[in-house]
């Protein structure tokens, strides 16, 4: 396995909680999940599936379709309950919805009827701000994802990019210690795609939490995480850990032409195909 840097690790803002900073923020332990559909047939979507995120960590985690890639953030959540193992979000064993985990998803979770303003303050009032301070933090998010000028604008009137930024803004807002990612970025065309990447790793930097970040692609998880984790196919168990060495700041419109990250791609895309192939 690939060793790491985590050059940037040591410059992070250390999180503001008063557990010991060696707990892990997530902790997956030999967990399986099955489904049973309403005709009676068994699904079984993760076997023995392990997984630690560091506190400040960027996972990613890839696999072929339908392993179970997903299962494993609703998992974290709390939506899912393993059928076997355990789950500990900040050593605690998962308990219901925590606030403090973030979500961005595929689609837009934005409401349609709220302007980008009125988007980024739903956070911070729905867990009882003041109005005054929830918008005037608001304001601030809209600025550092660059929409300032479109502070009054609905979702509709905006590109899926700008709608991506409402959607990280939206996020951010609310510091969140844990943020679950499932192909945020994959519905937008390549060079939006690499923009919101620059940004999510700039928001990312600048707060202390950890990321899972589920990706159909290589290269986004590498360039990306500290740590890739490869999936095998359904019954989707841990395959192999690659840990990133490529230092930070990483530039995604450069990253990928460094000779270390080619290497990189090709020893998991080796791993990584055996999968694929096999589904
Ligand atoms: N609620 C559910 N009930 C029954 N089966 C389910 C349920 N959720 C997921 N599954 C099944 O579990 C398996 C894993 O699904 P999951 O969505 O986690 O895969 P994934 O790796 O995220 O897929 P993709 O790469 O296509 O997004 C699939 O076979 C899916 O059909």
């Amino acid at each position: 396995m690939i060793a790491s840097s985590n050059a940037l690790a040591a410059e992070r803002v250390p999180a503001a909680n008063t557990m010991n900073r060696d707990t892990p923020a997530i902790d997956i332990r030999n967990v399986s999940c099955r489904f049973i559909s309403p005709d009676g047939k068994a699904t079984v979507a993760l076997r023995d599936f392990t997984m630690s995120v560091a506190q400040g960590e960027f996972c990613a985690i890839v696999g072929p379709t339908g392993c179970g890639k997903s299962t494993t953030l609703s998992l974290i959540t709390g939506l899912l309950k393993p059928t076997v193992g355990e789950v500990r979000i900040m050593g605690e064993p998962v308990n219901g919805i925590d606030p403090r985990i973030g979500f961005v998803f595929q689609s837009d979770a934005v409401f349609p009827w709220r302007s980008v303003l009125h988007n980024v303050a739903a956070g911070p009032l729905f867990r009882g701000k003041p109005k005054d301070a929830a918008y005037a933090l608001a304001e601030e998010w809209v600025r550092r994802v660059g929409l300032n000028k479109f502070s009054n604008h609905y979702p509709h009137q905006l590109s899926g990019g700008m709608r991506k930024r409402v959607a990280l803004a939206q996020t951010f807002i609310n510091s969140p210690e844990i943020l679950l990612m499932d192909e945020p970025f994959s519905a937008l065309d390549m060079q939006t795609r690499t923009l919101m990447q620059d940004e999510l790793l700039q928001l990312w930097s600048s707060q202390s939490g950890s990321v899972v970040f589920v990706t159909h692609d290589l290269e986004e998880a590498i360039a990306l995480a500290d740590k890739v984790y490869v999936l095998t196919a359904r019954p989707a168990t841990l395959k192999s850990v690659y840990e990133i060495d490529l230092p930070r700041p990483r530039v995604m419109s450069e990253v990928r032409y460094e000779q270390r990250f080619i290497d990189i791609s090709r020893k998991i895309w080796s791993d990584l195909r055996e999968e694929v192939q096999m589904t």
